[in-house]
């Protein structure tokens, strides 16, 4: 099993502690959340981010919210509504929501709290216990790569979707950390992710592993794949409709159609808790708009190491920031779950117990 470095939210008694990922990755600072309304602020403002991470974050919420604000019917239902407005494309939340309420509705509010930490510690393990099935699944898949002369196999990847969107190995970077631990030659690219660059963080987190890597600009990577630099493309998703069309971080369509044209296979990893199969397609997937600010600044550090925010683009500019696009399934070579590695068409038949 993998043990993150750091774990990326854990219980602290009646509260919870996340590794701010706001200030990675120039600092790897801790937080407390005492309240619900910090645990959704944290959401909203991504000092948690990555689906499955988001997922669990909300339960644990939901559990920290009835402890401390009690457990009748009025507190559960504020507490599953407030965590269910933070954030709409990734479905983990709205899965991880739905959970907690389908155990903690038919209870009676004395047995609520206890019954909120099992299972929101539960969703918690089995996030962890998914990552590694996906590392493994997806390890079998690199070793089926034809082999590239003279350099190591090369994984170009978008976002994060590593150890820190999850409480385990994450989903895109599980198998790169299953190829390292099985001693194969593997190096990823990563690309920055504009606009709030978490590309950042998967090279930090990549470096804390001693996995090779190198940042590029979302820019350079059609050229890279036309010329051979990469042997597959492999990312997360935040949403996964039941024709496999499937929602990720911005550019990551951009990612699937130059893989496309250059004939390299673009892979999604994901757990069942990211299949939506009430979305019949990626059309009714909610895209989430951030605001023009994130696009119209850039955030990095001063000489002194502190955090600083940058106007890049001129005053008053307007800006379009949709968080997340849509790759449509026919673009997709396969999706690395915890059951295997799947063509989209056979998502209902892997899942056919999430048949609604
Ligand atoms: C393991 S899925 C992570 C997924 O979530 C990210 O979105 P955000 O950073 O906005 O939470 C991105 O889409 C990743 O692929």
């Amino acid at each position: 099993m993998f043990v993150q470095p750091v774990p990326t939210l854990c219980r602290d008694g009646d509260s919870l502690l996340i590794l701010d990922q706001t200030a990675l990755p120039w600092r790897r600072e801790q937080c407390r959340l005492n309240t619900l309304d910090e645990v959704a602020r944290a959401i909203r403002t991504m000092q948690v981010r990555g689906a499955p991470l988001i997922g669990n974050t909300a339960a644990m919420g939901v559990a920290l919210a009835l402890t401390r604000a009690g457990a009748e019917d009025e507190q559960l239902e504020h507490a599953l509504t407030l965590l269910a407005a933070t954030r709409p494309t990734a479905v983990n939340l709205h899965w991880a929501l739905n959970r907690m309420a389908g155990i903690l509705r038919p209870l009676p509010a004395p047995r609520r709290m206890a019954a909120a930490w099992d299972a929101a510690e539960a969703i918690c393990a089995d996030d962890a216990a998914t990552c590694d099935a996906i590392g493994r699944h997806g390890l079998a898949l690199l070793r089926g790569l034809p082999a590239r002369s003279g350099r190591p196999l090369r994984v170009m990847t978008h976002c994060n979707a590593g150890w820190l969107a999850t409480l385990g190995a994450g989903t895109a970077l599980a198998p790169v950390y299953a190829a390292q631990a099985a001693g194969i030659d593997i190096e990823v690219i990563a690309s920055e992710t504009r606009p709030r660059n978490q590309g950042l963080l998967t090279a930090w987190e990549l470096r804390e592993a001693g996995v090779p890597h190198m940042l590029i600009a979302d820019n350079a990577a059609g050229h890279l794949l036309m010329h051979g630099e990469a042997d597959v493309v492999i990312t997360g998703a935040d949403r996964i409709a039941a024709n496999g069309d499937s929602a990720n971080k911005i550019g990551t369509l951009l990612k699937a159609l130059a893989a496309r044209a250059a004939g390299i296979p673009f892979y999604i990893a994901a757990p069942y808790s990211t299949l939506d199969f009430g979305s019949p397609d990626g059309a009714a997937i909610p895209i989430e708009d951030r605001g023009a600010d994130e696009v119209c600044s850039s955030i990095g550090v001063d000489a002194r190491d502190e955090a600083i925010s940058l106007r890049i683009a001129p005053a008053g500019t307007r800006a379009a920031n949709p968080a997340f696009d849509v790759t449509p399934a026919s673009l997709i070579t396969g999706i690395i779950t915890e059951r295997g590695v799947i063509a989209p068409a056979a998502l209902s038949a892997t899942y056919a117990e999430r048949q609604e």
